[in-house]
């Protein structure tokens, strides 16, 4: 009896808290199931946490029950899929080797692709500054000419070279004002606490209409005001492969004094921390690349290649 009564409880503690904290798991990837399965997260922002911590909740979830939460994906096309993409039905997405990853990820942007026709159009790229957002866009426009880049209104002054209607409507502040009263602007914001920035409707509504796709290359605080005006958008961040890359491209662009580009790096750190608000991530490794991933994301053609 007294040897009964002294005897340690931890065993028993231990095992009451490891059952407790594996029915918080298992509530946590229920969450995520049910967030997928009602379209409130995309499949493929699953897949990109679970890449960033394959032993958080998203990277213990079984690839099998992944898929299963994705709409309209039952048992048989979560079988046929897993068998065509080479992946056992006893992974996690945590554990998926990296070829394994991009193509469970191809096959869903396929999938959002073709159920997603007509909703997908209107795609928002936002990032850190000098992450690479100009370059992509650019690069867009010259190759994917189906594609529309929406031509910002901003308050600050020509560069060099810049043509007035071509890289932004040049407008002064009454202009801007007028432009905000009369509801011209999708969105507007204040950027780096210097100059507003706004992205006109009208081409928008008009290339739409026409089933075009658009992009829009606009800072965070745009990206939220659109989600919340067009639900509808889709959300990619930009991301650079890392934060001393970042760096790097900020002074090799060298058209910021040392001041501004701290004050932009200080921005950029507030910027990166909102990197989940996204539908997708790309990070901008190569330039060709990171187009075609926003590209795929639209569903857009790339121009036939001249001779
Ligand atoms: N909200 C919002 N941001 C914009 C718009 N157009 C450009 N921006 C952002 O404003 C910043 C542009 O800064 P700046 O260095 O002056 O111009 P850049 O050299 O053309 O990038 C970038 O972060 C853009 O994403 C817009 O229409 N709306
Ligand atoms: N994939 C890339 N690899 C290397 N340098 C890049 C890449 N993408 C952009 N850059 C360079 O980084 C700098 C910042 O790019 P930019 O397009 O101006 O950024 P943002 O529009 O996001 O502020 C530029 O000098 C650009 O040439």
């Amino acid at each position: 009896m007294a040897e009964t009564s002294s005897r340690p409880a931890p065993p028993e503690v231990d095992r009451q808290a490891a059952s407790q904290a594996a029915v918080a798991a298992r509530r946590a990837r229920a969450a995520v199931k049910a967030s997928i399965a009602s379209r409130e997260v995309s499949p493929l922002t699953v897949l990109d946490r679970a890449t960033a911590d394959p032993e958080g909740v998203e990277g213990r979830l079984r690839v099998t029950e992944f898929l299963l939460s994705v709409p309209a994906i039952g048992t048989t096309k979560m079988q046929e899929a897993l068998d065509r993409l080479a992946i056992s039905p006893a992974k996690r997405l945590g554990g998926l080797g990296r070829h394994q990853r991009l193509r469970l990820r191809q096959f869903l942007i396929e999938r959002e692709n073709r159920t997603g026709r007509q909703r997908n159009r209107l795609v928002v790229l936002a990032g850190p500054t000098a992450v690479g957002k100009g370059t992509v866009s650019s690069y867009i426009r010259e190759h994917y000419p189906d594609v529309l880049l929406s031509v910002s209104a901003t308050t600050r002054k020509p560069r060099p070279g810049e043509v007035d209607g071509v890289n932004y409507y040049f407008v002064d502040d009454a202009e801007f004002d007028r432009m905000i009263v009369e509801g011209e602007l999708l969105e507007h914001a204040t950027v780096h606490n210097a100059y507003r920035y706004g992205t006109p409707r009208a081409p928008i509504e008009k290339a739409l209409a026409a089933g075009r796709s658009v992009l829009l290359e606009i800072d965070l605080q745009g990206a939220r005001q659109v989600r919340a005006s067009m639900p509808e958008a889709r959300l990619i961040f930009l991301l650079p492969p890392t934060w001393e890359e970042l760096v790097r491209r900020l002074i090799g662009r060298g058209t910021e004094d040392t001041a501004e580009q701290q004050r932009r790096l200080e921005t950029a750190k507030v910027e990166l921390a909102a990197q989940d608000e996204f539908d997708y991530k790309v990070v901008n490794h190569d330039v060709a690349e990171a187009a075609r991933e926003v590209v795929d994301l639209m569903k857009v053609r790339a121009a036939p290649s001249r001779p």
